[in-house]
């Protein structure tokens, strides 16, 4: 089978890490954001993960011509009534991890440890130039610990602990943490359409 191309269209280098390696079996090569100098920054105006992630694969599609996947994730807090959610990036104002994690440990303070369940979610979009789409989600359940632990993975994943591993995502491999996250949960999902999806 020759070897297809697509976008992801993330400027986030960890996203873009666990995408490479989730679509290295399926003979699909990728480029990221990073690979294009001229494009605008596309603003997630979106009130659902769904429309947002359609929106940053549409306008890239558009403007690359090329078949484009979005991924628009982010963690929910049962005790938070969702939060932060869709705002999961600029939870503290300015796209920075460490900033939206202090953030979120000063919110939950007062929360004991059998309240703190969360998620994370992904929804993906996956869409070609002509407008064939394709979307499927992602979900992983989790609590919210009180510190830190780990140092891989980026986002939230040091707070994030995975009751079936008994660790935080940053203290497990690229290999465990994507046989179990909402994004390889989500990208499977796709995987399994995506051969159909490209003839279209
Ligand atoms: O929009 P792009 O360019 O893809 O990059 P982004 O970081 O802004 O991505 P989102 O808008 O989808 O916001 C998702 C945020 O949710 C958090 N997040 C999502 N997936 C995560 C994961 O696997 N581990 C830890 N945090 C995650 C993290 O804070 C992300 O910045
Ligand atoms: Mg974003």
């Amino acid at each position: 089978m020759s070897s297809r191309h697509i976008v992801v269209a993330t400027k986030n280098p960890g996203k873009a890490r666990e995408f490479r390696e989730l679509f290295a079996s399926k003979n699909v090569t990728v480029q990221t954001l990073a690979d294009f100098d001229q494009l605008p920054t596309i603003e997630e105006t979106g009130t659902t993960f769904e429309e947002n992630a359609t929106i940053k694969a549409t306008a890239i599609s558009k403007l690359t011509n090329l078949p484009v996947v979005a991924d628009d994730s982010g963690l929910v807090v049962a005790a938070l009534n969702g939060e932060p959610g869709i705002y999961s990036a600029r939870y503290a104002g300015d796209h920075d991890d460490q900033a939206n994690n202090r953030k979120l440990l000063a919110k939950l303070s007062a929360v004991p440890d059998s309240q703190r369940q969360a998620a994370f979610h992904t929804t993906l979009v996956l869409v070609k130039p002509n407008g064939n789409k394709l979307v499927t989600e992602g979900t992983v359940d989790g609590k919210i610990l009180t510190t830190p632990h780990g140092e891989n993975g980026f986002g939230y994943d040091p707070l994030f602990w995975v009751p079936a591993f008994n660790k935080t995502m940053a203290e497990m491999t690229d290999e465990e943490k994507n046989s179990i996250s909402h994004r390889g949960r989500a990208l499977r999902k796709m995987l399994v359409q995506f051969d159909d999806w490209w003839e279209k």
